[in-house]
């Protein structure tokens, strides 16, 4: 059943410039929704380089990846947006009244006034493994994520990969699943140590197995595995298997968004420099998505372009309501969400 969400504004991508556009449209009173691909918010920060250091974030003399995101989120919790991840927006259709209706591929339909894109590189899209007729069992018995835990209950699951993904993934559904095996190229992991601590553990326990080696086969019909084949350091074995998540990492791509009939320039979407707002008024980018003479692809030019983007969403949202330009400290509005009113 299709769910039917009216909001004011919708952000597609909640990376960092994403996630500090809640703060401004929030101080503006706008309520969002941020839609993601991805199944956590922090955009390249949280999936490319959580524990990196970014020096340049101003007040911050070093932040990782992942402590940026989770500031950011501490930061517009009082306003809390609400997030839909593994998404992504399939079509957007302008309405007679000015208005955007955006559906997505999980079956849901957003009805908004404004739309913030702030896809950075675009959608990460998964790395399929170099496998004959893979294709045929995708989103059927081979999946690149997990969207609903359920789909894998009482399954046999095959998880290929050493990142955190790959890790995560097999401590999270062990407790649901017939049986697991976890397959990797070698014995050393991406994942955090813990993770793999945790899985050794469980392999220590019989709970899971544990393989070095790498898928070489698929067999089943209609799209459902029964066995997977690998090439292992014991020699070629044969597991059988109901699901497999192979987690080979991500590569950016502009996907969907290129479709969506606004003014492009290489891969970039091409905005002005007061309001941020694309060929389509209305819609605005954000981030590393957005293209205009002179843009820098750093995190604090997209915190810039989120406040005076959030200045522009909130006359389209209100227009007749006369904004009063405050800092926070007297913003009455804020202190009283923050408590400290
Ligand atoms: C290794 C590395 C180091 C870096 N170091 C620094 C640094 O020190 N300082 C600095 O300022 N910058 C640094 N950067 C750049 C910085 O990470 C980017 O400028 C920043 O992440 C851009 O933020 P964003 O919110 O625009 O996009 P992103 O962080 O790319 O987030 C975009 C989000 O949109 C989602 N998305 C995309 N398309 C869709 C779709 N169609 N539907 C739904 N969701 C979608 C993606 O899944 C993602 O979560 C670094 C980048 C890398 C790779």
């Amino acid at each position: 059943m299709t769910t039917e969400i009216t909001t004011d504004v919708v952000v597609i991508g909640a990376g960092p410039c994403g996630l500090f556009a809640a703060f401004e449209l929030g101080l503006l009173d706008l309520k969002c929704h941020f839609i993601d691909i991805l199944d956590r918010p922090g955009g390249q920060c949280a999936e490319l380089y959580p524990e990196k250091p970014i020096y340049d974030i101003p007040g911050f003399p070093v932040v990782t990846g992942q402590q940026l995101t989770d500031n950011l989120m501490a930061q517009i919790a009082p306003f809390a947006p609400e997030f839909h991840f593994n998404r992504m927006i399939n079509t957007i259709e302008k309405q007679a009244d000015g208005s955007f209706k955006l559906a997505t591929d999980a079956d849901e339909v957003f009805h908004t006034k404004v739309v913030v894109i702030a896809a950075g590189g675009g959608s990460f899209q998964p790395k399929r493994p170099p496998v004959d007729g893979i294709e045929a069992f995708e989103n059927k018995s081979v999946f690149y994520s997990v969207r609903k835990m359920d789909d894998f209950r009482g399954q046999d699951v095959v998880i290929v990969g050493g990142g955190d993904s790959a890790l995560d993934w097999t401590l999270n559904l062990q407790p649901i699943v017939r049986s697991l095996t976890l397959v990797h190229r070698r014995a050393v992991f991406k994942a955090a140590p813990a993770s793999v601590n945790k899985m050794q553990e469980l392999v220590g326990e019989g709970k899971i197995n544990f393989l070095t080696g790498q898928i070489a086969k698929l067999d089943g019909e209609n799209g459902q595995i029964n066995h997977v084949h690998l090439t292992t350091d014991a020699g070629d074995l044969s597991v059988p298997a109901t699901r497999l998540l192979p987690f080979f990492g991500l590569t950016m791509k502009l996907g969907p968004v290129a479709d969506w009939g606004l003014e492009l320039n290489d891969n970039t979407i091409v905005v002005d420099t007061e309001k941020f707002e694309t060929s389509v008024p209305g819609i605005f980018a954000i981030g590393d998505i957005n293209s205009y003479p002179g843009k820098l692809k750093l995190i604090l030019s997209g915190f810039h372009e989120a406040a005076l983007m959030a200045q522009a969403a909130k006359k389209i949202v209100s227009p007749d309501e006369r904004v009063v330009f405050q800092y926070t400290t007297s913003s009455t509005k804020l202190q009283k969400k923050l408590g400290v009113a």
